[in-house]
């Protein structure tokens, strides 16, 4: 199987076009007033474009409403949409079917009590996402650079198809993925060098470090 590896909070050209480069499956652009990542659906549009036949483009939206989606998705036609607020399942459902787009669920885990949360998404998103927990205070619901203990995935139903997320980067994702399996990995934070402000040379490293552990899982 090969791992699906999303680079998110895109917002210039030369970090896409690296992405791209070292195989992204997945690009992703936040739509989210308070992040330090939030570009404008227009500017979406434009780099949407670089990725177009090379890589999915995926919407990050948090709890937003009918008529932001819909200009969001004029302006950018993404490929997938992440819902990374409190949607619940109706509204997940909603969402896909008024776009016709599949959906990405993210939920905030610290424990494997956690992990029941998503049972009445089953079946309604096409892919769940595991993030940390934001740290008190936080303005961002993702995006925030933290891990969680990524052992507690032990205890999910081997089915369930997910991304995992929360403070990757080219130092931790070989134990990361050492210790689970899943679909694939998204990251953000860790292959930036302030926030908001993605660096070229960690999105290689990003990379080299998920070859490394590809290889070594391979021997
Ligand atoms: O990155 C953001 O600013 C953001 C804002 C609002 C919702 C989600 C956001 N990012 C997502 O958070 C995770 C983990 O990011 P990190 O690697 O820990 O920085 C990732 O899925 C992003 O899509």
């Amino acid at each position: 199987m090969t791992l699906d590896v999303k680079i998110c909070g895109l917002t210039k050209p030369d970090a896409l076009e690296a992405a791209l480069r070292n195989g992204a499956s997945h690009v992703g652009f936040i739509f989210f007033g308070k992040s330090p990542r939030n570009v404008a659906p227009a500017e979406a549009g434009r780099l949407r474009t670089l990725a177009t036949g090379r890589a999915r483009a995926v919407a990050v939206t948090v709890d937003a409403d009918d008529a932001t989606l819909d200009a969001m998705v004029a302006a950018m036609s993404p490929d997938m949409l992440q819902l990374h607020g409190h949607e619940p399942p109706e509204r997940v459902a909603a969402v896909k079917a008024r776009h016709g787009l599949p959906v990405i669920k993210a939920f905030s885990i610290r424990d494997a009590g956690d992990l029941a949360a998503i049972a009445p998404y089953r079946g309604v998103a096409d892919r769940f996402l595991f993030d940390a927990k934001p740290p008190k205070g936080a303005e961002l619901p993702g995006g925030n650079g933290v891990p969680f203990d990524w052992r507690v995935l032990a205890a999910l139903d081997p089915d369930v198809d997910y991304m995992l997320s929360g403070g990757l980067n080219s130092r931790n994702i070989g134990e990361a993925l050492r210790l689970v399996r899943p679909a694939g990995i998204d990251v953000s934070s860790g292959v930036e060098s302030a926030p908001g402000v993605k660096d070229v040379g960690l999105i290689d490293a990003f990379f080299e470090a998920v070859r490394a552990a590809g290889e070594r899982s391979a021997a």
